[in-house]
């Protein structure tokens, strides 16, 4: 990944998280990371999902925080290089969106 992660300013934030926060992603108390649960038809929708992302995560070197069981997939994200949010995140969180949008 090019450049080194920095956390988010205020004003970025202030840029970036609305059109998260509206589609259910939330930060997480006690840690400058975001968080969203997704719910899928069954198992094979919910790792189908998983695999995509994953695929991505490792292109970018930005990997998830995660936790499956069966149809659920709960996600953290935060960049520990800068142990904080950064542009990183807001990425991965866009393209995990567009993939749990084609599954769902
Ligand atoms: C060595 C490797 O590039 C780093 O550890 C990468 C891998 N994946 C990562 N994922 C996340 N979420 N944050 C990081 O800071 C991070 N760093």
């Amino acid at each position: 990944m090019a450049g080194k992660a920095h956390r988010l300013s205020g004003e970025e934030r202030e840029q970036l998280l609305p059109t998260l926060r509206a589609v259910g992603w939330n930060e997480v108390e006690g840690r400058d990371a975001i968080y969203k649960e997704f719910h899928f038809k069954d198992f094979n929708r919910a790792f189908g999902f998983m695999t995509r992302v994953a695929l991505q995560a490792e292109k970018l070197d930005h990997h998830p925080e995660w936790f499956n069981v069966y149809n659920k997939v709960h996600i953290t994200l935060s960049t520990h290089e800068c142990a904080g949010l950064s542009e990183r995140d807001i990425n991965l969180a866009s393209f995990i969106e567009q993939v749990a949008n084609t599954l769902s």
